[in-house]
């Protein structure tokens, strides 16, 4: 099964690094049919516009819902889940990005300027259309191409096929034990006078397994409390409480 993911954008140049590593050898595979569509070829105007100055004044310009709706009314389809990035979304996680894996449809409506008009989102709503605001975090970037970008390569490294090995699925940060990542070593055992810990070249599997668990619960703790304080207190041993 592929997932279709259409991405909107009046720079369809940024999106190019999907053509590149696991996510270009998703879309070869079959596995992540993705198309780009430059929002300009919805204008009707000579000068290809797609924005105009705000309401109510302020700054910047807005992006102009009419050549959204020509462009959403095309692209959109019964099962799509529509994407719009935005400083003021719901900061995309790992949870959204496996419930998005599951989809089938996805469409990432990417903004500019001071954003897109409001009635975008209210009208597809109202039509039953399911709409996420998504933020990436509390920054500012100047569009919606670089969380395009990230949602696209956090959805298709979760796509059967596309991860050499879905192990790698399993532990990694922000994964299924809702814990930070252990740290990773590899040759040489020693370098500029570091030397990689030695359980982890006792070959000594139960050892190695509680001292990655030990030093993910340090890391957690001491980078990311939030995380620890969010964890259901049934995941962590009396041996975990000691870390
Ligand atoms: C303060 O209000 C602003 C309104 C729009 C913008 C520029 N802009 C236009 C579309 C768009 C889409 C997403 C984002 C974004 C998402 C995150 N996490 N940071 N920035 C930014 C975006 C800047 C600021």
């Amino acid at each position: 099964m592929s997932v279709r993911i259409d991405v909107l954008t009046i720079f369809p140049d940024y999106l190019a690094p999907l053509g590149l590593s696991l996510v270009g050898k998703a879309r070869e595979a079959g596995i992540l049919d993705l198309h780009v569509h430059d929002l300009r070829n919805w204008t009707t105007d000579r000068h290809r516009t797609v924005d105009d100055t705000p309401f109510g004044g302020g700054a910047g310009m807005v992006m102009r819902a009419d050549v959204w709706g020509t462009a959403l009314d095309e692209i959109l389809t019964p099962d799509a889940h529509l994407l719009l990035p935005t400083p003021s979304g719901q900061v995309f996680a790992q949870p959204t990005a496996h419930a998005l894996a599951a989809e089938t449809h996805l469409v990432v409506a990417c903004g500019r300027y001071e954003g897109i008009d409001a009635r975008v989102a209210e009208h597809y709503r109202a039509a039953g259309v399911r709409v996420s605001e998504l933020s990436l975090g509390d920054y500012v970037l100047n569009g919606g191409e670089v969380a395009a970008l990230v949602v696209v390569e956090a959805v298709a490294r979760l796509l059967p096929g596309v991860v050499g090995n879905p192990e790698s699925l399993v532990e990694e940060s922000h994964g299924e034990a809702g814990l930070l990542e252990y740290p990773v070593f590899t040759k040489p055992p020693t370098w500029r006078g570091l030397d990689v810990p030695d359980v982890l070249l006792s070959g000594h599997h139960a050892r190695i397994a509680r001292w990655r668990r030990d030093e993910a619960l340090r890391r957690t703790a001491a980078r990311r409390p939030d995380m620890l304080e969010a964890l259901d207190p049934a995941a962590l041993d009396a041996r975990d409480r000691e870390v």
